[in-house]
């Protein structure tokens, strides 16, 4: 339908959000990447290969739209938590993108998907007949860097500064440098690690309500120390730090996380990546997850390895008998890669546990009573974000712009749904909190003089809602 008839797709997709989410996103589309050479039609996105280097210029513009505002990116090496997926990634920017329009307002002819192709490792995937990418494995290094830089500069020269460039599901050590990379000179943003940080932190500003205390009163813990646990590690620390005026080095002391050799600890500095290097506290080395919940205590956990099944009953439980109720966060997607599910956090927790995940759950009955699980999902954050950056004609990406995207959708939590022990509203609600999130990010982007669309509109709400696309038909007479 969404290549047949986009208006009553999107109409569809707008008035059935909460039904229709998890098959335009995940887990479905996790699916669809897995199943894409064999299920592929036509080409959603545009394409770009190691063949078409030193032309990619030439490549961009062949896409039959002229204005573009917002570009999805990936290089399918980490989709989701599925792995590498080389070209067949191509499922989530046209996801993502679609949320752009659906729950952002975005105009669909704006928006871009595009699938940079350098190989891939996945065997299976280089041995399928139906397989639509380069039948070679991943290029790396320079070859990698290059290709990445000719296309970020094709990207500004063909469309202006004022382009936004959304990586998507890249690996941790490519996203890592990616951002560090062009943050200064692109409109860049990257949605694992800092789209989902700014829906996590929301969550927890919201969490405050029901479990009490203040950010820096809790302690959290992490499994999974990639672009995600990091991300939201360190916009945590700069909210506290922000808020107590303790240096951030501090603050991020509240933080423990566990990666795959365990908790990661001031004795394995040396060997660390850059990024989990701030977070090597001093503690005796520690090699289980359920070893390093009984030591550190945490009021707070939050799953991001991409692995499935693993916050076990041992653990849900040691987090239930030291807190009234435990905050379990089991991020990682899609569904089958969950650290646990809803009805596991609840059971073991005996009904105590504030829990969301990634990817959707249905609500569970417990003792009688229905319990609704969240769905911290950076679907709440990357459509409201983008249309603030693009309403306001802001040209880079500033943390505090994060910071305040996370407060206004913490802002749409209201009694009513703290009453039910929800931490984030209902996605039915989700164009009204986009519009909410695009006003704030670009009031915080106006006074730091991010913003370049003068003068500064009076009441950036309604100014968010008209720039809204909705779907209607055109009356012809
Ligand atoms: O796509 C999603 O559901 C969230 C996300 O960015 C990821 O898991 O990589
Ligand atoms: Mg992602």
């Amino acid at each position: 339908m969404q290549e047949r008839n986009e208006r009553l797709f999107y109409k569809l997709l707008i008035d059935n959000v909460e039904e229709l989410l998890p098959i335009v996103y995940t887990p479905t589309v996790g699916e669809a990447c897995q199943k894409y050479g064999s299920i592929f039609r036509r080409p959603q996105g545009l394409y770009i290969s190691l063949k078409e280097k030193g032309r990619i210029l030439e490549v961009l513009k062949n896409w039959p739209e002229k204005n573009i505002q917002v570009i999805v990116v990936t290089d399918g090496e980490r989709i989701l938590g599925l792995g590498d997926l080389g070209c067949q990634g191509m499922g989530i920017p046209v996801g993502k993108l679609s949320l752009y329009t659906a729950l952002g307002g975005v105009r669909p002819s704006v928006c871009l998907p595009i699938t940079i192709d350098v190989g891939t490792n996945n065997k299976k995937l280089l041995d399928d007949e139906f397989y639509i990418g380069l039948r070679q494995n991943r290029a790396t290094g320079e070859e990698y860097a290059e290709l990445l830089e000719e296309f970020m500069s094709a990207v500004k020269q063909n469309y202006g500064e004022k382009i936004l460039v959304q990586f998507e599901d890249f690996a941790n050590h490519n996203a890592f440098e990616l951002l560090a990379k062009y943050r200064t000179t692109h409109l860049v943003f990257n949605d694992d690690i800092q789209g989902t940080a700014s829906v996590v932190l929301a969550g927890l500003i919201a969490a405050l309500k029901v479990v009490g205390g203040t950010l820096a009163d809790h302690t959290f813990l992490f499994l999974g120390a990639g672009e995600a646990g990091t991300g939201i590690a360190e916009l945590i620390a700069l909210e506290i730090s922000k808020k107590t005026d303790a240096p951030i080095e501090e603050t991020r002391k509240k933080v423990w996380l566990v990666d795959s050799k365990g908790l990661v600890v001031s004795s394995r500095k040396e060997s660390l990546q850059h990024f989990k290097q701030p977070w090597a506290h001093e503690h005796e080395p520690v090699k289980e997850l359920i070893d390093a919940v009984q030591a550190i205590k945490p009021t707070v956990l939050i799953g991001t390895s991409g692995v499935g099944r693993t916050f076990t009953k041992e653990v849900v439980e040691a987090m239930a008998s030291f807190n009234e109720k435990p905050i379990i966060l089991a991020l990682s997607n899609p569904t089958s890669q969950s650290e646990c599910t809803a009805e596991e956090a609840y059971t073991w927790s005996k009904g105590r546990a504030i829990f969301c995940s990634g990817s959707p759950f249905d609500p569970v009955e417990y003792d009688g009573k229905i319990l609704v699980p969240g769905q911290a999902n950076n679907a709440y954050i990357f459509p409201g974000f983008g249309l603030g950056l693009i309403m306001s004609g802001t040209v880079r990406v500033h943390d505090d712009l994060l910071l305040a995207a996370s407060e206004a959708l913490a802002a749409q939590v209201t009694e009513e749904y703290y009453a039910k022990g929800l931490i984030y509203p209902p996605f039915s609600n989700i164009r009204k909190i986009s519009a909410n999130i695009a006003a704030n990010v670009a009031a915080k982007s106006y006074e730091l003089g991010l913003a370049s669309r003068l003068p500064r509109p009076k009441d950036l709400v309604k100014h968010a809602e008209s720039c809204m696309y909705t779907p209607v038909y055109r009356s012809y007479r």
